[in-house]
């Protein structure tokens, strides 16, 4: 486990990046844990590989600082070279050597080694990586996942103190990226290895982390659990970016209450908005439970896709509110059912609505609170 008591492993202060005179990271400041696995996730031009990049050495900052165990990388005045930083890196592109075997890929870091301790350490590490019995073949002779491995097994040979993945999925079908994430979860878990993973894809980042700093033009929004960005996201961007969901309006009825059109919904912690405030109320597929209508509200299944183990519904209320529903895939409804309909959230979440006052200082409700249909 993270110890999360324990002095940041690395950490970043402020920190700038600029390409010409465009600013590519604003103000970025974070902390990585040792053991921690954290990601940099966002759509694309948000600033994530430039942050890596800067991590590595390769980019050099405008502003800011970048320390690991408090000793500086690049502060005001020095910037360590990037093979000084040890650090080790994943490419999306394998970046493999293609004219040496993987025995000599996974060693090419460790020349001060013997020989015999090389092959010692190339022979554990393919073991870690699932691949005994490859040592002699060439990259070409390797599947996309068999080679990304190898270059998993490249990166920690020298023994890094930190791991820099970039996109290191992204050139692998769905299935096969899903598993792979699992699997380097697990290996660094398993050795305590403290990396940084760099996506767009929001499956990936959660497989793989502890921690996840969602980013949007150059800034991070929100660095949280991958739970609490599920279900507590700080802004409507994090919201409509992480997962699915169907924004539902509705009216403060006081700090705890909204009146929807679908009844009226709880919470227990209380809003920060004055009663009457005009709201959006963020509602996931998880959060709606179809076939009982204790309340009375049915909606028509508009829409379904079959997932396997579960069925997204698309349903639509007599209202005309879209909801989206996660069920089983064994209660099988067809498209025109009316359906029974309770809302069943953990957290509700809300925003003030396009046009209210204080949507121009979006505050969002991050309180778990038990949302009950008691209209
Ligand atoms: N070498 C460069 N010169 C000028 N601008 C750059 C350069 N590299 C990146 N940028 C710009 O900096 C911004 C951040 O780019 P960056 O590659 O860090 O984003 P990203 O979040 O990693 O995107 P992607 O997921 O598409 O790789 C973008 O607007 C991009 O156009």
């Amino acid at each position: 486990m993270v110890d999360y008591t324990a002095s940041p492993l690395l950490e970043l202060s402020n920190v700038h990046c600029c390409y010409g005179g465009t600013t590519a990271v604003y103000q970025l400041s974070l902390r990585v844990m040792p053991g921690q696995i954290a990601c940099l996730l966002g759509p694309s031009g948000c600033g994530k590989t430039t942050t890596l990049r800067a991590i590595a050495g390769f980019e050099p900052l405008c502003n800011g600082e970048i320390r690991v165990r408090g000793e500086p990388l690049s502060v005001p005045g020095y910037v360590m070279p990037p093979e000084k930083r040890r650090m080790g890196m994943v490419f999306q592109d394998y970046a493999l050597f293609p004219h040496l075997n993987i025995y000599d890929n996974i060693t090419f870091g460790l020349r001060k080694l013997s020989r015999r301790d090389r092959r010692r350490r190339a022979d554990e590490l393919l073991e870690l990586v699932d691949l005994q019995g490859y040592g002699e073949r060439f990259p070409h002779e390797l599947s996309g996942g068999q080679q990304q491995r190898v270059s998993l097994a490249r990166a920690v040979a020298p023994q890094p103190q930190l791991v820099l993945l970039d996109e290191p999925f992204s050139n692998l079908d769905v299935e096969l990226r899903e598993r792979l994430s699992r699997e380097f979860h697990d290996i660094f878990r398993d050795q305590q290895i403290t990396a940084i993973l760099v996506t767009h894809d929001q499956h990936e980042a959660f497989a793989m982390a502890d921690e996840i700093g969602l980013m949007r033009d150059g800034r991070i929004v929100q660095w949280d659990t991958p739970f609490n960005l599920y279900h507590e996201p700080a802004d409507r961007f994090a919201a409509e970016f992480i997962g699915q969901g169907s924004m539902i309006s509705g009216t403060l009825i006081d700090g705890e209450r909204i009146q929807t059109s679908l009844g009226t919904l709880r919470g227990s912690h209380g809003f920060p908005w004055p009663a009457g405030t005009r709201v959006d109320v963020l509602l996931r597929p998880d959060d709606v439970r179809m076939g009982e209508a204790p309340s009375g509200l049915y909606g028509r299944v508009v829409k379904k896709a079959f997932k396997g183990a579960e069925t997204l519904y698309t349903l639509r209320t007599p209202d005309g509110v879209e909801l989206l529903a996660l069920a089983p895939s064994h209660s099988d409804y067809d498209v025109g059912d009316d359906v029974g309909l309770t809302m069943d959230t953990e957290h509700l979440v809300a925003f003030p609505a396009d046009g209210e006052v204080q949507a121009a200082v979006e505050q969002p409700t991050r309180f778990p609170v038990r949302a009950v249909n008691v209209g």
